[in-house]
Protein backbone atom coordinates (compact mmCIF):
# COMPACT_ATOMS: atom_id res chain seq x y z
CA UNK A 1 0.00 0.00 0.00
CA UNK A 2 1.44 3.70 -0.95
CA UNK A 3 2.17 5.85 2.22
CA UNK A 4 2.41 8.53 -0.68
CA UNK A 5 0.31 11.72 1.31
CA UNK A 6 -2.45 12.90 -0.99
CA UNK A 7 -1.66 16.12 -3.15
CA UNK A 8 -3.62 19.01 -3.41
CA UNK A 9 -2.56 21.71 -6.27
CA UNK A 10 -3.13 24.91 -4.52
CA UNK A 11 -3.76 23.46 -1.46
CA UNK A 12 -7.27 23.46 -1.68
CA UNK A 13 -9.40 22.81 1.09
CA UNK A 14 -6.03 21.99 2.90
CA UNK A 15 -6.16 24.03 6.34
CA UNK A 16 -2.81 25.87 6.60
CA UNK A 17 -3.38 27.76 9.82
CA UNK A 18 -6.08 27.91 12.67
CA UNK A 19 -7.32 31.39 13.27
CA UNK A 20 -9.78 33.48 14.84
CA UNK A 21 -9.38 36.51 12.55
CA UNK A 22 -12.36 36.20 9.82
CA UNK A 23 -14.96 33.41 8.55
CA UNK A 24 -15.80 32.90 5.21
CA UNK A 25 -18.88 31.10 3.91
CA UNK A 26 -18.39 30.66 0.14
CA UNK A 27 -21.66 29.20 -0.35
CA UNK A 28 -23.55 31.65 0.91
CA UNK A 29 -21.19 35.18 0.45
CA UNK A 30 -20.72 35.30 4.13
CA UNK A 31 -17.90 37.25 5.37
CA UNK A 32 -17.02 38.20 8.76
CA UNK A 33 -14.21 39.89 10.88
CA UNK A 34 -13.92 38.54 14.37
CA UNK A 35 -17.68 37.20 13.97
CA UNK A 36 -19.09 40.85 12.70
CA UNK A 37 -20.31 40.87 8.91
CA UNK A 38 -18.48 42.99 6.83
CA UNK A 39 -21.30 44.37 5.39
CA UNK A 40 -22.42 46.00 8.45
CA UNK A 41 -19.11 47.13 9.10
CA UNK A 42 -18.17 48.97 5.81
CA UNK A 43 -21.61 50.66 6.16
CA UNK A 44 -21.34 51.40 10.00
CA UNK A 45 -17.60 52.01 10.97
CA UNK A 46 -14.50 53.27 9.49
CA UNK A 47 -11.02 51.90 8.70
CA UNK A 48 -9.12 52.50 11.54
CA UNK A 49 -11.72 51.01 13.69
CA UNK A 50 -11.82 48.15 11.41
CA UNK A 51 -8.04 47.84 11.40
CA UNK A 52 -8.22 47.48 15.25
CA UNK A 53 -10.37 44.96 15.22
CA UNK A 54 -8.82 42.65 13.21
CA UNK A 55 -5.45 43.16 15.00
CA UNK A 56 -6.57 43.48 18.47
CA UNK A 57 -9.36 40.58 18.33
CA UNK A 58 -12.23 43.18 19.70
CA UNK A 59 -14.04 46.33 18.83
CA UNK A 60 -11.92 49.32 20.75
CA UNK A 61 -13.49 51.34 23.48
CA UNK A 62 -13.51 54.95 22.62
CA UNK A 63 -10.59 55.54 24.23
CA UNK A 64 -8.87 52.72 22.59
CA UNK A 65 -9.81 54.03 19.17
CA UNK A 66 -8.73 57.85 19.95
CA UNK A 67 -5.22 56.69 20.65
CA UNK A 68 -4.96 54.44 17.73
CA UNK A 69 -6.32 56.76 15.62
CA UNK A 70 -3.77 59.62 17.12
CA UNK A 71 -0.75 57.47 16.92
CA UNK A 72 -1.39 56.62 13.14
CA UNK A 73 -1.68 59.91 12.33
CA UNK A 74 1.79 60.54 13.88
CA UNK A 75 2.94 57.39 11.74
CA UNK A 76 2.32 58.64 8.65
CA UNK A 77 5.17 61.20 7.79
CA UNK A 78 7.96 59.23 6.16
CA UNK A 79 11.97 59.80 6.42
CA UNK A 80 12.97 62.22 3.59
CA UNK A 81 15.58 59.52 2.52
CA UNK A 82 12.96 57.49 1.61
CA UNK A 83 10.79 59.95 -0.51
CA UNK A 84 14.59 60.26 -2.54
CA UNK A 85 14.71 57.08 -2.80
CA UNK A 86 10.81 56.62 -4.02
CA UNK A 87 11.66 59.46 -6.65
CA UNK A 88 14.75 57.67 -7.96
CA UNK A 89 12.74 54.93 -8.80
CA UNK A 90 11.63 54.46 -12.96
CA UNK A 91 8.38 56.60 -13.54
CA UNK A 92 7.56 54.46 -15.68
CA UNK A 93 7.66 51.11 -13.11
CA UNK A 94 4.44 50.02 -11.70
CA UNK A 95 3.20 51.32 -8.24
CA UNK A 96 2.98 47.78 -6.74
CA UNK A 97 6.77 47.63 -7.27
CA UNK A 98 7.79 51.12 -5.71
CA UNK A 99 5.65 49.95 -2.66
CA UNK A 100 7.48 46.68 -2.54
CA UNK A 101 10.99 48.24 -2.92
CA UNK A 102 10.07 51.58 0.06
CA UNK A 103 8.25 49.02 2.52
CA UNK A 104 11.67 47.14 2.41
CA UNK A 105 13.51 50.70 2.85
CA UNK A 106 10.82 51.69 5.67
CA UNK A 107 11.75 48.71 7.54
CA UNK A 108 15.32 50.16 7.27
CA UNK A 109 14.90 53.62 8.51
CA UNK A 110 12.49 52.47 11.14
CA UNK A 111 13.66 49.25 12.13
CA UNK A 112 12.46 46.14 14.05
CA UNK A 113 14.51 43.46 14.01
CA UNK A 114 13.55 40.85 16.16
CA UNK A 115 10.38 39.95 17.03
CA UNK A 116 10.30 39.56 20.53
CA UNK A 117 9.83 42.60 21.49
CA UNK A 118 5.80 43.84 21.66
CA UNK A 119 6.18 47.56 21.82
CA UNK A 120 8.75 47.02 18.50
CA UNK A 121 6.29 44.97 17.14
CA UNK A 122 3.26 47.19 17.88
CA UNK A 123 5.27 50.10 16.82
CA UNK A 124 5.61 48.44 13.17
CA UNK A 125 2.33 47.69 12.98
CA UNK A 126 1.15 51.14 13.42
CA UNK A 127 3.96 52.35 11.12
CA UNK A 128 2.58 49.92 8.53
CA UNK A 129 -0.36 51.14 8.29
CA UNK A 130 0.20 54.86 8.65
CA UNK A 131 3.02 54.82 5.89
CA UNK A 132 2.01 53.17 3.09
CA UNK A 133 -0.70 55.27 1.82
CA UNK A 134 2.27 58.08 2.83
CA UNK A 135 4.46 56.28 0.36
CA UNK A 136 1.88 54.40 -2.50
CA UNK A 137 0.98 58.35 -2.89
CA UNK A 138 4.71 59.75 -3.04
CA UNK A 139 5.27 57.48 -6.22
CA UNK A 140 2.18 58.36 -7.79
CA UNK A 141 3.39 62.18 -7.57
CA UNK A 142 7.06 62.12 -8.10
CA UNK A 143 6.40 60.18 -11.12
CA UNK A 144 4.55 62.54 -12.79
CA UNK A 145 6.92 65.00 -11.27
CA UNK A 146 4.73 66.64 -8.84
CA UNK A 147 5.52 67.81 -5.41
CA UNK A 148 5.53 64.70 -3.09
CA UNK A 149 2.41 66.27 -0.06
CA UNK A 150 2.79 65.70 3.37
CA UNK A 151 0.20 64.06 5.46
CA UNK A 152 -2.22 66.04 7.03
CA UNK A 153 -2.90 64.99 10.86
CA UNK A 154 -5.94 66.96 10.85
CA UNK A 155 -7.71 64.04 8.18
CA UNK A 156 -8.74 60.91 8.76
CA UNK A 157 -7.11 57.55 7.54
CA UNK A 158 -8.91 57.74 3.70
CA UNK A 159 -9.01 61.07 3.92
CA UNK A 160 -5.80 61.78 4.19
CA UNK A 161 -4.74 58.89 1.59
CA UNK A 162 -7.16 60.60 -0.98
CA UNK A 163 -5.60 64.06 -0.35
CA UNK A 164 -1.94 63.17 -0.45
CA UNK A 165 -3.04 61.21 -3.79
CA UNK A 166 -4.53 64.03 -5.46
CA UNK A 167 -4.21 67.45 -3.52
CA UNK A 168 -7.73 67.74 -2.67
CA UNK A 169 -9.71 67.09 0.21
CA UNK A 170 -12.57 64.53 -0.59
CA UNK A 171 -16.03 65.40 -0.47
CA UNK A 172 -17.78 63.50 2.44
CA UNK A 173 -19.23 61.03 0.39
CA UNK A 174 -16.08 60.45 -1.56
CA UNK A 175 -14.22 59.76 1.52
CA UNK A 176 -17.37 57.40 2.47
CA UNK A 177 -16.34 55.39 -0.39
CA UNK A 178 -13.10 54.96 -0.49
CA UNK A 179 -13.07 54.12 3.78
CA UNK A 180 -16.10 51.34 2.16
CA UNK A 181 -13.84 49.73 0.21
CA UNK A 182 -10.77 49.69 2.52
CA UNK A 183 -13.09 47.79 4.63
CA UNK A 184 -13.77 45.23 2.37
CA UNK A 185 -10.74 44.48 1.07
CA UNK A 186 -8.90 44.90 4.57
CA UNK A 187 -9.10 40.86 5.46
CA UNK A 188 -9.75 37.42 3.60
CA UNK A 189 -9.47 34.35 5.61
CA UNK A 190 -6.35 32.11 3.93
CA UNK A 191 -5.92 34.19 0.70
CA UNK A 192 -2.78 33.79 -0.94
CA UNK A 193 -0.72 36.67 0.12
CA UNK A 194 -2.38 36.45 3.56
CA UNK A 195 -1.03 32.50 3.36
CA UNK A 196 2.42 34.12 2.14
CA UNK A 197 2.53 36.79 4.99
CA UNK A 198 2.00 33.69 7.76
CA UNK A 199 5.11 31.28 6.26
CA UNK A 200 7.48 34.56 5.89
CA UNK A 201 6.07 35.32 9.61
CA UNK A 202 6.86 31.67 11.15
CA UNK A 203 10.24 32.62 10.31
CA UNK A 204 10.46 35.12 12.88
CA UNK A 205 11.46 37.39 9.59
CA UNK A 206 10.35 41.24 10.87
CA UNK A 207 7.37 42.66 9.84
CA UNK A 208 8.22 45.01 7.29
CA UNK A 209 9.55 41.38 5.43
CA UNK A 210 6.08 39.88 6.32
CA UNK A 211 4.39 42.84 4.49
CA UNK A 212 6.84 43.07 1.78
CA UNK A 213 6.60 39.31 0.96
CA UNK A 214 2.61 39.66 1.05
CA UNK A 215 2.69 42.76 -1.32
CA UNK A 216 5.15 40.53 -3.93
CA UNK A 217 2.15 38.06 -3.50
CA UNK A 218 -1.07 40.15 -4.23
CA UNK A 219 0.48 41.92 -6.94
CA UNK A 220 -0.28 39.01 -9.13
CA UNK A 221 -3.17 38.87 -11.80
CA UNK A 222 -4.66 35.96 -9.75
CA UNK A 223 -5.21 37.97 -6.31
CA UNK A 224 -5.26 41.91 -6.29
CA UNK A 225 -3.75 42.44 -9.51
CA UNK A 226 -6.91 41.31 -11.11
CA UNK A 227 -9.02 44.52 -10.53
CA UNK A 228 -6.35 46.60 -12.52
CA UNK A 229 -6.75 43.76 -15.18
CA UNK A 230 -10.56 44.25 -15.08
CA UNK A 231 -10.51 47.57 -16.28
CA UNK A 232 -7.67 46.60 -18.86
CA UNK A 233 -10.25 44.05 -20.13
CA UNK A 234 -13.35 46.57 -20.09
CA UNK A 235 -11.19 49.16 -22.02
CA UNK A 236 -10.69 46.63 -24.81
CA UNK A 237 -14.78 45.54 -24.70
CA UNK A 238 -15.04 49.45 -25.16
CA UNK A 239 -19.10 49.11 -25.98
CA UNK A 240 -21.85 47.32 -23.79
CA UNK A 241 -23.01 46.30 -27.43
CA UNK A 242 -19.13 44.88 -27.66
CA UNK A 243 -19.64 42.54 -24.65
CA UNK A 244 -20.58 39.28 -26.61
CA UNK A 245 -18.67 39.54 -29.57
CA UNK A 246 -15.84 39.89 -27.36
CA UNK A 247 -16.28 37.44 -25.17
CA UNK A 248 -17.15 34.70 -27.76
CA UNK A 249 -14.07 35.72 -29.46
CA UNK A 250 -11.67 35.15 -26.60
CA UNK A 251 -13.67 31.49 -25.84
CA UNK A 252 -13.46 30.23 -29.43
CA UNK A 253 -9.65 31.08 -29.47
CA UNK A 254 -8.78 29.96 -26.14
CA UNK A 255 -11.64 27.19 -24.46
CA UNK A 256 -10.12 28.30 -21.40
CA UNK A 257 -10.05 32.39 -21.08
CA UNK A 258 -10.76 33.93 -18.04
CA UNK A 259 -12.12 36.80 -17.13
CA UNK A 260 -10.73 38.83 -14.91
CA UNK A 261 -12.73 39.60 -11.81
CA UNK A 262 -14.42 36.41 -11.95
CA UNK A 263 -14.02 33.33 -9.93
CA UNK A 264 -12.95 32.31 -6.17
CA UNK A 265 -11.46 29.29 -5.15
CA UNK A 266 -14.29 29.81 -2.05
CA UNK A 267 -17.24 31.66 -3.80
CA UNK A 268 -19.10 29.58 -5.71
CA UNK A 269 -21.75 32.26 -5.65
CA UNK A 270 -21.33 36.14 -5.77
CA UNK A 271 -18.88 37.65 -3.74
CA UNK A 272 -20.61 39.68 -1.28
CA UNK A 273 -18.37 42.06 -1.31
CA UNK A 274 -18.67 42.66 -5.14
CA UNK A 275 -22.45 43.54 -4.23
CA UNK A 276 -21.88 46.07 -1.34
CA UNK A 277 -18.81 47.71 -3.86
CA UNK A 278 -21.73 48.09 -6.29
CA UNK A 279 -23.97 49.70 -3.55
CA UNK A 280 -21.17 52.13 -3.01
CA UNK A 281 -20.38 52.87 -6.70
CA UNK A 282 -23.74 54.57 -6.82
CA UNK A 283 -23.18 56.79 -4.10
CA UNK A 284 -19.66 57.69 -6.32
CA UNK A 285 -21.67 57.93 -9.20
CA UNK A 286 -24.29 60.67 -7.81
CA UNK A 287 -21.50 62.94 -7.26
CA UNK A 288 -19.86 62.41 -10.88
CA UNK A 289 -22.00 60.25 -13.05
CA UNK A 290 -22.52 56.64 -14.07
CA UNK A 291 -19.57 55.78 -16.03
CA UNK A 292 -19.50 53.79 -19.50
CA UNK A 293 -17.06 51.52 -17.94
CA UNK A 294 -19.69 50.27 -15.22
CA UNK A 295 -22.36 49.79 -17.73
CA UNK A 296 -19.87 47.52 -19.71
CA UNK A 297 -18.91 45.65 -16.58
CA UNK A 298 -23.08 45.27 -15.67
CA UNK A 299 -23.41 43.39 -19.06
CA UNK A 300 -20.10 41.45 -19.28
CA UNK A 301 -21.77 40.29 -15.39
CA UNK A 302 -24.99 39.37 -17.33
CA UNK A 303 -23.67 37.50 -20.16
CA UNK A 304 -20.88 35.81 -17.93
CA UNK A 305 -23.64 34.26 -15.44
CA UNK A 306 -25.20 32.56 -18.28
CA UNK A 307 -21.88 30.91 -19.30
CA UNK A 308 -20.27 30.61 -16.14
CA UNK A 309 -23.14 30.96 -13.65
CA UNK A 310 -23.35 27.02 -13.58
CA UNK A 311 -19.74 26.18 -12.67
CA UNK A 312 -19.81 28.48 -9.58
CA UNK A 313 -18.40 31.15 -11.30
CA UNK A 314 -19.37 34.89 -10.42
CA UNK A 315 -17.73 38.06 -9.66
CA UNK A 316 -14.81 38.70 -7.01
CA UNK A 317 -14.40 41.94 -5.23
CA UNK A 318 -11.92 42.87 -7.83
CA UNK A 319 -14.90 42.80 -10.47
CA UNK A 320 -16.49 46.39 -9.60
CA UNK A 321 -13.98 47.92 -7.07
CA UNK A 322 -11.64 49.37 -9.86
CA UNK A 323 -14.38 50.67 -11.67
CA UNK A 324 -15.20 53.00 -8.16
CA UNK A 325 -11.35 54.24 -8.13
CA UNK A 326 -11.44 54.99 -11.94
CA UNK A 327 -14.95 57.17 -11.29
CA UNK A 328 -12.96 58.76 -8.04
CA UNK A 329 -10.39 59.86 -10.71
CA UNK A 330 -7.63 57.36 -9.29
CA UNK A 331 -4.68 56.15 -11.91
CA UNK A 332 -5.52 52.42 -12.86
CA UNK A 333 -2.29 51.14 -11.59
CA UNK A 334 -2.58 52.39 -8.26
CA UNK A 335 -5.87 50.22 -7.54
CA UNK A 336 -3.92 47.57 -6.28
CA UNK A 337 -1.52 49.41 -3.83
CA UNK A 338 -5.03 50.60 -2.24
CA UNK A 339 -6.15 46.61 -1.84
CA UNK A 340 -2.52 46.73 -0.10
CA UNK A 341 -3.00 49.63 2.10
CA UNK A 342 -6.41 48.33 2.82
CA UNK A 343 -4.77 44.23 2.94
CA UNK A 344 -2.31 45.54 5.42
CA UNK A 345 -4.45 45.52 8.76
CA UNK A 346 -5.47 41.78 7.74
CA UNK A 347 -1.43 40.81 7.12
CA UNK A 348 -0.63 42.30 10.45
CA UNK A 349 -3.93 40.26 12.19
CA UNK A 350 -2.25 37.29 10.98
CA UNK A 351 1.39 37.78 11.86
CA UNK A 352 0.44 38.82 15.45
CA UNK A 353 -1.77 35.30 15.18
CA UNK A 354 1.06 33.69 13.69
CA UNK A 355 3.62 34.63 16.67
CA UNK A 356 1.45 33.40 19.33
CA UNK A 357 2.48 29.38 19.28
CA UNK A 358 4.58 29.89 16.25
CA UNK A 359 5.90 26.38 14.37
CA UNK A 360 8.01 27.67 11.18
CA UNK A 361 5.96 26.58 7.55
CA UNK A 362 7.65 23.47 6.10
CA UNK A 363 5.22 21.04 4.45
CA UNK A 364 6.13 18.51 2.34
CA UNK A 365 6.81 17.73 -1.10
CA UNK A 366 6.00 14.91 -3.61
CA UNK A 367 9.62 13.97 -5.39
CA UNK A 368 9.28 13.60 -9.17
CA UNK A 369 12.95 14.23 -10.06
CA UNK A 370 15.55 11.51 -10.89
CA UNK A 371 18.20 10.03 -8.14
CA UNK A 372 21.81 9.31 -8.30
CA UNK A 373 22.28 10.78 -11.53
CA UNK A 374 25.93 10.54 -12.73
CA UNK A 375 27.78 13.57 -12.84
CA UNK A 376 29.62 14.28 -16.16
CA UNK A 377 32.25 16.76 -15.95
CA UNK A 378 32.08 19.33 -18.35
CA UNK A 379 35.04 18.50 -20.42
CA UNK A 380 32.76 15.09 -21.60
CA UNK A 381 29.82 16.74 -22.30
CA UNK A 382 28.96 17.68 -26.18
C1 LIG B 1 -9.02 39.39 -4.37
C2 LIG B 1 -8.84 38.16 -5.15
O1 LIG B 1 -7.77 37.61 -5.17
S1 LIG B 1 -10.21 37.55 -5.91
C3 LIG B 1 -9.55 36.67 -7.33
C4 LIG B 1 -9.03 37.63 -8.36
N1 LIG B 1 -8.58 36.92 -9.54
C5 LIG B 1 -9.25 36.96 -10.72
O2 LIG B 1 -10.29 37.58 -10.87
C6 LIG B 1 -8.61 36.24 -11.88
C7 LIG B 1 -9.60 35.34 -12.62
N2 LIG B 1 -9.99 34.20 -11.77
C8 LIG B 1 -9.18 33.09 -11.66
O3 LIG B 1 -8.12 32.99 -12.29
C9 LIG B 1 -9.62 31.99 -10.72
O4 LIG B 1 -11.01 31.95 -10.62
C10 LIG B 1 -8.98 32.11 -9.32
C11 LIG B 1 -7.47 32.27 -9.42
C12 LIG B 1 -9.54 33.32 -8.60
C13 LIG B 1 -9.32 30.85 -8.51
O5 LIG B 1 -8.61 29.81 -9.05
P1 LIG B 1 -8.91 28.25 -8.75
O6 LIG B 1 -9.75 28.10 -7.55
O7 LIG B 1 -7.61 27.57 -8.78
O8 LIG B 1 -9.80 27.84 -9.97
P2 LIG B 1 -9.26 27.36 -11.40
O9 LIG B 1 -8.42 28.42 -12.01
O10 LIG B 1 -8.67 26.00 -11.25
O11 LIG B 1 -10.62 27.28 -12.18
C14 LIG B 1 -11.55 26.22 -12.04
C15 LIG B 1 -12.38 26.15 -13.33
O12 LIG B 1 -13.11 27.37 -13.46
C16 LIG B 1 -12.68 28.08 -14.63
N3 LIG B 1 -12.52 29.47 -14.27
C17 LIG B 1 -12.05 29.98 -13.11
N4 LIG B 1 -12.01 31.31 -13.14
C18 LIG B 1 -12.46 31.66 -14.36
C19 LIG B 1 -12.64 32.92 -14.97
N5 LIG B 1 -12.31 34.05 -14.36
N6 LIG B 1 -13.12 32.94 -16.23
C20 LIG B 1 -13.43 31.78 -16.87
N7 LIG B 1 -13.29 30.57 -16.32
C21 LIG B 1 -12.80 30.50 -15.07
C22 LIG B 1 -11.35 27.48 -15.01
O13 LIG B 1 -11.06 27.63 -16.38
C23 LIG B 1 -11.53 26.06 -14.58
O14 LIG B 1 -12.30 25.41 -15.56
P3 LIG B 1 -12.14 23.82 -15.87
O15 LIG B 1 -12.62 23.13 -14.62
O16 LIG B 1 -13.00 23.63 -17.05
O17 LIG B 1 -10.66 23.60 -16.12
O1 LIG C 1 -9.60 34.73 -0.70
C1 LIG C 1 -8.96 34.72 -1.77
O2 LIG C 1 -8.42 33.70 -2.25
C2 LIG C 1 -8.83 35.96 -2.57
C3 LIG C 1 -9.67 37.09 -2.09
O3 LIG C 1 -10.83 37.20 -2.40
C4 LIG C 1 -9.06 38.07 -1.20
O4 LIG C 1 -7.91 37.91 -0.79
O5 LIG C 1 -9.73 39.06 -0.86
Amino acid sequence: MSTEPEYRPGLEDVPAAKSAVSFLDGKKARLEYRGIPVEVLAKESCFEEVAWLLIKGDLPTQKQLAEFDHDLRHRRAIHYRLKDLVKCLPADGHPMDALHATVAALGMFYPCKTVSDPAKNWDATLRLVAAMPTVVTAFARARRGEEILEPRADLDHSANFYYMLTGKEPTPATRKVLDACLILHAEHTMNASTFTARVTGSTLANPYHVVGAAIGSLAGPLHGGANEEVLHQLAEIGSVENVKPWLDAKRAADPKFKVMGLGHRVYKVKDGRATVVQEVAEQAFAETSRPKTYEIALELEKYCEGIYGPKGIYPNVDFYSGVVYQSLGIPVDVFTPIFAIARVAGWLAHWHEQLVGNRIFRPEQISTGKHDVKYVPLAERP
